[in-house]
């Protein structure tokens, strides 16, 4: 079954977009269509000029946000109602960048302020280390700030901070360390004193696995140092929303910084995890970031459909997954700092809306959260745009270029340019049999060979993008950037009516790897589980026992 059954215009919208001309028409009819369908807000440029749409497409997409009453849901998360009713919470990411009212409570706490609390917390906080007033254990200012963090508590934080690079003010330097596997902290340590080097350990439940392991082991060096427990409040501070169990891991209370129910983890960068961030471009920065976020939050309630760019980016990709059977969606960032952008996206989005059933519990008939993917280009030019222009499905892509670089050599950032506007024009237009057959004449090929050879060069096109602008990367577009994506997130998971905020779904494989981990760590334990993993376990302790003990 095409389409969202459940709401009135399903079979109009599922019939028009059916009888919808190709792209090349589109832009034929309507040479003023690349401006018509171009749309500015809170420094970002959106062109969705090259996506299958015309004025009447958008006249359904307003009545398909009327049917699922978007307005009033936007609305009702910014009044900090428990939208997040699985977990009986509020979302409230947009707090945190000032984008909700004074009065807003939760729990009879107003948000408002413990957001402004905090955020003086983090001043004083970055202060102090760049001042040099923060001392380890031998009376050394700390020069190294480790952020021990996963998922919402590292991705956020880290593609900000290296997305922003020309602006890092390189007083403490930054680093991250997220995966389980020893390498990464290992890794990281090895460069590093630990007389001078502070971690933050930054886990909203303070219980995650990866993040409690890597911590205690960087615990273990600062005391292989000769650090004594008392002297472990000088190298680690917390952003939890548990401070009783960041003070039993030796934490102190005043180092630690609050985070709340109502702030996802995905949707967190702009609370206290951001930290790490604060502390590579400084807090003027960071609020610039902020304030980007702010001023798309802003745009976003009070924007009309028509001219809303984080809903019409996600009404035009529910187009493509539920009438056009996208999915997978491809971020192609045409800036080297934002090469980590697509795997922030991914958690972003693919936790949020990756999602089987409605808010009532009842199963989903139809496809809800794409597969987020991607590559800073030009790379992905050379890795996988060919399955973009000739591969079998539909895959909408978005992307994103700087109009100026922060590094000004030579025709780099022209050059840049002409293959980020080229590939979307090239997806757009294709080129026909009868194009590849003149051109392969032109080369002088005789008739046999063209016949053989053009087909191989026809490319379908009519396939769809949108591409977005900034004049640079700053902190105030970036955050613009990111909260865009945001609403996009939002505006889909309402319109599937599902539950955006919750993530019940990691839960199993955390509990069946504590079972698997007792079972690798204690050979005395029964291989009582299935044929594979008991297999996959036996193998594993074969290897320990040839490498020796554990
Ligand atoms: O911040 P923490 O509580 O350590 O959680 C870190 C991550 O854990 C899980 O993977 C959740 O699915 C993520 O949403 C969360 O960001």
């Amino acid at each position: 079954m095409t389409g969202l059954t459940r709401y009135p215009c399903n079979d109009a919208l599922a019939q028009h977009l059916d009888d919808l001309p190709d792209l090349k028409t589109l832009f034929r009819q309507d040479p003023s269509r690349g401006e018509r369908y171009s749309l500015d807000a809170a420094g970002l440029t959106l062109d969705y000029s090259k996506n299958h749409l015309n004025e009447q497409t958008l006249a359904l997409f307003a009545r398909l946000a009327e049917e699922a009453g978007l307005e009033g849901k936007i609305k009702a998360m910014f009044k900090g109602q428990p939208i997040n009713h699985t977990e009986g919470r509020a979302v409230l990411h947009c707090a945190l960048r000032g984008s909700v009212d004074s009065d807003v409570m939760v729990d009879g706490v107003k948000v408002s302020q413990e957001v402004s609390q905090t955020l003086a917390k983090m001043a004083t906080f970055v202060d102090s280390l760049y001042q040099g007033r923060w001392l380890g254990f031998t009376g050394k200012a700390i020069t190294d700030v480790v952020s021990i963090g996963i998922g919402g508590s590292f991705l956020g934080p880290k593609i900000v901070t290296e997305a922003l690079k020309p602006f890092w003010q390189r007083k403490v330097a930054v680093h991250y360390v997220a995966n389980i596997d020893g390498a990464a902290l290992a890794d990281k340590l090895a460069g590093l004193d630990p007389q001078t080097t502070l971690f933050i350990t930054a886990s909203k439940s303070f219980g995650t696995q990866e993040t409690l392991s890597n911590s205690e082991s960087a615990r273990d060096w600062l005391k292989a140092a000769g650090a004594s427990f008392e002297d472990l409040a000088k190298h680690f501070v917390a952003v939890t929303a548990n401070v009783p169990k960041a003070e039993a891991f030796g934490i102190a209370a005043q180092n630690c910084f609050p985070m709340w129910d109502w702030v996802g983890g995905r949707y967190s960068l702009w609370s206290a995890i951001g930290l790490p961030i604060a502390l590579a471009i400084g807090m003027a920065n960071f609020e610039a970031l902020l304030a980007g976020a702010r001023d798309m939050d802003q745009h976003f309630v009070s924007a009309p459909i028509s001219a809303n760019m984080p809903a019409l980016m996600a009404l035009i990709g529910v187009s493509y997954i539920n009438y056009q059977g996208a999915s997978s969606h491809a971020l192609l960032p045409y800036d080297h700092g934002l090469r980590a952008l697509p795997g922030y996206v991914q958690q972003l989005d693919m936790e949020s809306n990756g999602k089987g059933c409605h808010q009532d519990g009842s199963a989903i008939s139809h496809l809800t959260g794409p597969v987020i993917w991607g590559a800073e280009g030009t790379n992905g030019q050379h890795a996988f745009h060919q399955l973009l222009h000739q591969g079998k499905q539909l895959i909408p892509a978005d992307f994103i270029l700087p109009l100026e670089s922060h590094y000004k050599l030579g025709r780099h950032h022209a050059m840049l340019a002409s293959n980020c506007f080229a590939q979307s024009q090239a997806l757009m237009q294709g080129k026909t049999l009868a194009e590849a057959q003149g051109e392969l004449r032109q080369a002088g090929l005789g008739e046999a060979e063209v016949a053989a050879l053009a087909p191989h060069k026809v490319m379908p096109g009519n396939r769809p993008s949108n591409t977005l602008l900034m004049d640079k990367v700053t902190p105030q577009t970036l955050g613009a950037l990111i909260a865009l994506y945001e609403h996009k997130v939002l505006v889909q998971g309402l319109i599937w009516d599902l539950n955006s905020f919750d993530q019940w779904g990691v839960e199993l494989g955390k509990v069946l790897g504590n079972a698997v981990l007792d079972k690798l760590e204690d050979q005395s334990q029964p291989l009582d589980l299935d044929s594979s993993t008991n297999g996959l376990i036996a193998r594993f302790r074969q290897q320990q026992q040839k490498g020796g003990a554990l």
